[in-house]
């Protein structure tokens, strides 16, 4: 191994599907050493994961880095958005957590939106019309069907705070994560106390919010931990947050990222109120914005498409009549979280590389219709409009991935070599914490969204008309709880 050129650091993304860690070298971005170990997720009704699984996975995946995790200097964590951890008094958690897609909760976010005073109340104060995905409409769902385990909760985390505190000993959050929560308001920079007294959410459960470029504190001394205890801790954020931060992104520049969700966002300089409650209107681990719409059926949704066909997940054909709505877990952009997936316009000739490119199609067509939304919430956007998207996540390891959101786009689209941009990310946190330097500016100058960029093709007008008038058509059929 070549000698680092400068001091190391840890960045952690604990998504959905497993944890990854980089150990960096802050002074060129070079990734010196990598790990990742699996998560497990409930399938069935709920979506769910043990965040013990979590901590081991998070000590496996730096152990997998080898003698570089304990030579870094500094360490974040960035994790999945929304979850709900319940903790008793020691810190274990009361049952497991409750994940992003899982779309049990819909029925206390209609109560709740509704008990506000409606979408725009919520999306003035807190910057989104919550989802089911949201933590407050999860802890709502889990005093409605698990009283006793709610009553039992010392307190209450995100995914990367419970990691955070599991490294340090002390409770705290970023802005970034708090703005999904929905009990945190993006207009006062404050917990909404009459948000949490309607979900009945005790303000002591909930960590402080810390500001951007604060530590969260320093490593303890803890069995297992390949890190050195005194390493520091950079607060963490969201996932898609640290994404962000790890591509050094500016106002106005979209990204896709193609994950267990699918995301499209962009930094802005604007509050975000979207009350249509399409776009999220998440705060960035900054002190910008992050409006974003996400989807809950992406790469998990095609690549079970492309098993019941029993094809290889780059086996597509074009054309045909077929098209598809692959809302297999219900869906959240648009809101019809008790969809299932719908295929339809089926003849004779279509192939089964139809049906797969069709379940394609139907996953990047939700994303975009949703990104000229997040896109108009900042003017600057306008001028970015002629700037490639940039694709992110797993699935830009994807060539079918990538000509889909060519073809359905009409953009260029730019890839970064870069493949763990949310590790990455977290890293430059770290790195920013360590060197005093803006986590941006860090990512920037260790050029990690470059990479090559494919020219635009003609927008496919027929595939996007096909799908809206399905979607139009299918509305009543989508909508109905089975
Ligand atoms: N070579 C590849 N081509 C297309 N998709 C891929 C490839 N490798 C991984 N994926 C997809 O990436 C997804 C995982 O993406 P990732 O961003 O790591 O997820 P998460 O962060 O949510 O755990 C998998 O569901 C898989 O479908
Ligand atoms: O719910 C959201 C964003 O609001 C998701 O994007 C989660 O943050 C999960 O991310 P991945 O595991 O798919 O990266």
């Amino acid at each position: 191994m070549t000698a680092p050129e400068g001091p190391l650091v840890a960045g952690v993304d604990s998504s959905t599907q497993s944890t990854k860690a980089l150990v960096v070298d802050t002074a060129t971005g070079r990734v010196v050493a990598r790990g990742q170990a699996p998560h497990t997720v409930t399938t069935g009704e709920g979506r769910e994961s043990d965040p013990e699984q979590w901590w081991r996975a998070l000590l496996a995946a730096l152990a997998e880095c080898g003698p570089a995790a304990a030579e870094a200097a500094a360490v974040s964590v960035a994790g999945q958005q929304h979850g709900l951890v319940t903790l008793d008094a020691q810190g274990r958690p009361v049952r497991p957590a409750l994940l992003w897609n899982d779309v049990r909760s819909a029925p206390q976010r209609e109560l709740l939106v509704e008990q506000l005073g409606g979408p725009a109340q919520w999306a003035r104060r807190t910057g989104s019309v919550p989802a089911p995905a949201f933590t407050v409409t999860k802890w709502a769902w889990l005093r409605r069907h698990e009283p006793e385990a709610a009553r039992a909760s010392a307190a209450v985390r995100l995914p990367h705070d419970f990691l955070t505190e599991r490294l340090t000993g002390r409770a705290a959050t970023d802005r970034g994560d708090a703005s999904g929560t929905g009990w945190w308001s993006t207009e006062t920079g404050t917990y909404d106390e009459e948000i949490l007294e309607l979900a009945g959410m005790p303000p002591e459960l909930l960590p402080p919010v810390l500001t951007p470029g604060e530590a969260a504190g320093t490593v303890r001394d803890l069995e297992d931990s390949p890190l050195t205890p005194g390493t520091l801790v950079a607060t963490g954020t969201g996932d898609n947050m640290a994404a962000a931060l790890g591509l050094g992104l500016r106002p106005g520049r979209p990204v896709v990222s193609l994950g267990t969700s699918g995301t499209v966002y962009a930094v802005s300089t604007r509050r975000p109120a979207d009350p249509s409650g399409t776009v999220s209107g998440f705060a960035d681990a900054r002190a910008d914005w992050l409006p974003l719409a996400c989807t809950l059926n992406c790469t998990v949704a095609v690549d079970r498409t492309a098993a019941l066909l029993r094809r290889d997940r780059e086996e597509v054909e074009p054309g045909g009549t077929v098209a598809m709505l692959p809302f297999l877990d219900g869906e959240r952009t648009p809101h019809l979280p008790y969809a299932t997936g719908l295929l339809t316009g089926v003849q004779q000739a279509t192939s089964g590389g139809q049906v797969l490119q069709a379940a394609y199609d139907g996953a990047v067509f939700a994303l975009l219709r949703a990104l000229d939304l997040v896109l108009e919430v900042d003017p600057q956007a306008a001028r970015a409009a002629s700037e490639p998207l940039l694709l992110i996540g797993g699935g830009a390891k994807g060539v079918a991935w990538r000509e889909t959101v060519r073809r359905l786009s009409g953009r260029a689209v730019q890839v970064p070599r870069a493949e763990e941009l949310v590790a990455l990310g977290a890293a430059a946190q770290a790195a920013g914490l360590l060197l005093g330097e803006d986590p941006g500016a860090v990512a920037r100058r260790w050029n990690t969204a470059e990479g090559p960029v494919h020219e635009p093709v003609e927008r496919d007008e027929e595939a996007l008309a096909r799908l809206d008038s399905v979607l139009e058509g299918a509305g009543e059929l989508l909508s109905r709880k089975s």
